[in-house]
């Protein structure tokens, strides 16, 4: 029986997905301390459209993937990039899903991986196919103020500790199936404390970039 081709390396291609509502420095300075610290040249931003798992957004997909478009521009060149693929799709953004059109594109061999904040960690086995996601792409974890460190069912717990890796070269050999948790800087900045603070019309200047902030002011919104 023939062999199948060893895979060539190539470079991990890693996604960060989000409702963005609005996108601020907690995602944007904490995914670029995890590029740093993984060896990522680009990071691609994935705006969801129908996020599943939690209440609408306030703002429109269109308000969302502008303020992530004014971000964007304010960073390093090259940093970061854009995929709207979520955003073209009316059902519900199930990251499964997208991997699996991901996964297709890609072949079977091109090292993949969804970037998360710890708090998107602890609940992804009751994601749709959550666990699944591991044959799809390697998950980075960034860490995140305010949460536990462990998983809150034992078996889920195990699963984590089954998949944890310490090796970053593996993230780059491998072409998913690994979970590394990285040691990023602590923000503790979220969307929803932006969007309270401005419902009670307080201040919101050092949490995301100006463009961004001029944008909200402009649209009228989270009033
Ligand atoms: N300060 C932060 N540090 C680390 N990860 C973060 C931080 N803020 C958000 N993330 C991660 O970024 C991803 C997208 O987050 P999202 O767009 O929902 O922002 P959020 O601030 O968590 O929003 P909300 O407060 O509305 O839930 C999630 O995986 C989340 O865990
Ligand atoms: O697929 C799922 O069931 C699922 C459940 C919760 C969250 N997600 C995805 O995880 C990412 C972070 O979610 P959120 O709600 O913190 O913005 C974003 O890309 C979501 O679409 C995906």
């Amino acid at each position: 029986m023939p062999e199948s081709p060893p895979c060539d390396v190539k470079p991990l291609i890693a996604l960060f997905g989000g409702t963005f509502d609005p996108i601020h420095y907690g995602h944007l300075n904490t995914v670029q301390s995890l590029a740093a610290m993984v060896g990522l040249d680009n990071v691609i931003l994935m705006p969801n459209n129908v996020p599943p798992h939690r209440a609408q957004p306030e703002a429109s997909a269109g308000q969302r993937l502008h303020m992530v478009e004014l971000a964007l521009a304010g960073m390093p060149s090259g940093m970061f990039s854009l995929d709207d693929r979520e955003l073209r799709r009316q059902t519900p953004s199930w990251t499964f899903d997208t991997f699996t059109d991901l996964r297709s594109e890609w072949g079977p061999c091109q090292p993949l991986a969804f970037i998360i904040g710890l708090d998107s960690l602890l609940t992804l086995p009751t994601w749709h196919r959550g666990t699944e996601l591991l044959a799809l792409c390697h998950l980075l974890v960034c860490a995140r103020p305010g949460y536990a460190t462990h998983m809150a069912e034992p078996e889920w717990q195990s699963w984590l500790e089954t998949h944890v890796t310490h090796d970053i070269g593996q993230l780059h050999r491998q072409p998913a199936g690994c979970i590394y948790l990285a040691s990023t800087p602590l923000l503790p900045i979220s969307a929803s404390q932006i969007r309270d603070r401005r419902h009670q019309g307080l201040a919101c200047d050092e949490m995301l970039p100006p463009a961004v902030l001029r944008y909200i002011d402009a649209q009228g919104l989270y009033r």
